[in-house]
């Protein structure tokens, strides 16, 4: 067992553990099935260490016969094992990548070295690396394959929609949208709380609606992180990515829709490629899109309904939503005792104020169950969300400009600005050129960004819930109650 200590300087940490553990090794996926489910366990070791394993059980259809033996089936499996491997990769980042569980072609090598040093923007931003995708790490196969496509055999194939929901306002919003489509539509739940449920039994999902995976990490992973091993974010999306189009397969289902954003986008740290939320960007949505369709399944479509939409309008829609579902979405990531808003994190202040700008502060202190907006404490974090110099919180937020907008809105629909939030006063005094007019406002929630992968069928459905600048005028000159 690894019992050395290791230097406080994460640059050297990195050059220490890199030399100690130069190789990482994808050895195996190994099966167990049951009547209903999929037990999947993957062995990831760097050597000397005994092996990482960490286990995931997917559903699979009721009834069904054995699936595990099936070339696609492996081949998803193989390739979720692959995404799983970031979380124990980071903790050394060996440079060489030996994978044996599987066969890549010198393209997919590349795709993944890609999205290790993409995905992993924050985690070298925040421990001081700067190092080159070539340089990160490389991925050698014993047996290359030169394989153009594997044809995706599934049982049977239908019009069926999996949406992934985590709890927050996003994919609520892209659930109410899909309701009125023709198809049947499914859930997709990892690992989920009672909030997911509760956002089950309020959209009328039956169980057999839904869809749920569970993984376990190995707590060895911990354990090396307590001693010293690099530790940091890791491209959560991409997993979901993964094991949502895996879980679509299975059933059948022919697109997966997911809940990201244009400001998704945007990097969290000013003239850098360092995104939070890289695996929600359109970069890797396209790129995710194309590896699906040349090395997974050509029959499975995933792509992100709000991707047209920034975060001020989608939180518009939101707020346009019955109130029954402000009180069960939960956006904060903080874990909490039964669930709830924490009121410290600047997720908890962002969703506070894109939600200040459609909603009386009491329905927002309602949904929140806190009020950050009113907590002093949170005034450098404000600032960190709307000045246009200083880094974004390494969260899920929208960028400055949409938080200006947000906040902006919530000054003019004031009926009594004696009645604004503590941090909103503070921002309109000490930041009072930065506030936009209801104008520019308008722009920001009748706007379309051109660059998204909406079948047109979609797209000409959210184009009609998209508002225009008129009708977005006239709903910003409307006073929000205190
Ligand atoms: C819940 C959460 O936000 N966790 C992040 C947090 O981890 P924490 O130390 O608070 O505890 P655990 O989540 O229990 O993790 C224990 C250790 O295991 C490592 N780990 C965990 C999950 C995983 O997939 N891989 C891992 O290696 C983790 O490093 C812990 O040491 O801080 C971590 C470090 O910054 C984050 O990596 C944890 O984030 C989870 C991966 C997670 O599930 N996060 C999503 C809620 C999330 O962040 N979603 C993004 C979406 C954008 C994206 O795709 O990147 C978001 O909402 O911002
Ligand atoms: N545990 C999970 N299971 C399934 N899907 C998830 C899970 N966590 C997140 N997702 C999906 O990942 C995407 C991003 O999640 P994220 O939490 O950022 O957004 P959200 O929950 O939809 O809204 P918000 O921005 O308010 O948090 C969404 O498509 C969401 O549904």
């Amino acid at each position: 067992m690894v019992t050395e200590t290791y230097p406080s300087s994460p640059l050297e940490r990195f050059a220490r553990l890199r030399k100690r553990f130069p190789q990482m090794h994808y050895e195996s996926v190994e099966f167990e099935e049951s009547q209903n489910e999929l037990k999947v366990q993957f062995s990831f070791r760097i050597p000397p260490l005994p092996p990482f394993r960490t286990l995931w059980r997917l559903p699979k259809p009721p009834g069904g016969s054995s699936v595990h033996h099936l070339p696609w089936v492996r081949n998803f499996a193989f390739h979720l094992g692959l995404v799983e491997m970031i979380s124990y990769w980071k903790g050394a980042c060996p440079p060489w990548i030996h994978v044996i569980a599987g066969e890549l072609s010198i393209a997919q090598a590349l795709w993944w070295r890609k999205l290790f040093h993409r995905g992993l923007s924050e985690f070298s931003y925040r421990n001081g690396l700067a190092v080159g995708e070539e340089e990160w790490v490389q991925f050698v196969c014993e047996k290359p394959r030169d394989l153009a496509l594997l044809p995706w055999e599934g049982s049977r194939r239908s019009a069926g929609i999996l949406v992934p929901v985590g709890g927050g306002k996003d994919s609520l919003v892209t659930l109410h949208l899909l309701q009125s489509r023709q198809e049947p539509i499914y859930l997709f739940f990892l690992n989920p709380g009672k909030r997911q449920w509760k956002i089950a039994e309020y959209f009328g999902f039956p169980k057999e609606r839904v869809f749920v995976a569970h993984r376990t990490l190995d707590p060895l992973l911990v354990e090396l992180n307590a001693k010293g091993w690099l530790n940091g974010h890791i491209p959560f999306s991409a997993v979901l990515a993964f094991a949502s189009v895996w879980v679509a397969a299975l059933f059948g289902l022919s697109h997966v829709i997911v809940s990201h954003e244009a400001s998704a986008d945007c990097s969290t740290v000013p003239g850098t490629e360092v995104n939070h939320q890289y695996s929600k960007s359109s970069t890797f949505e396209q790129d995710f899109r194309q590896y699906l369709a040349q090395w997974l399944s050509p029959h499975i479509t995933y792509f992100s309904l709000l991707r047209p939409w920034n975060e001020l309008q989608i939180t518009h829609q939101f707020s346009h939503l019955p109130s029954k579902v402000g009180e069960i979405f939960r956006s904060c990531n903080a874990r909490t005792p039964d669930e709830t808003w924490c009121g410290q994190c600047p997720k908890c202040l962002f969703v506070h104020i894109m939600l200040s700008a459609f909603l009386p502060q009491p329905t927002c202190r309602a949904f929140l169950g806190c009020d950050p907006l009113n907590d002093v404490s949170l005034a450098k974090v404000i600032d960190s969300l709307t000045l246009s110099d200083l880094a974004s919180p390494f969260e899920c937020v929208g960028t400055k400009e949409e938080t200006r907008a947000a906040l902006s809105a919530c000054i003019h629909r004031s009926a009594n600005p004696a009645h604004l939030p503590l941090l909103v006063r503070r921002f309109a005094e000490d930041h009072r050129e930065t506030l936009f007019c209801p104008e520019k406002i308008a722009v920001l929630l009748s706007s379309w960004h051109p660059v998204h992968w909406l079948p047109k069928d979609f797209e000409a459905n959210l184009k009609l819930r998209t508002p225009s600048f008129e009708e977005a005028l006239e709903e910003l000159r409307l006073p929000l109650n205190a």
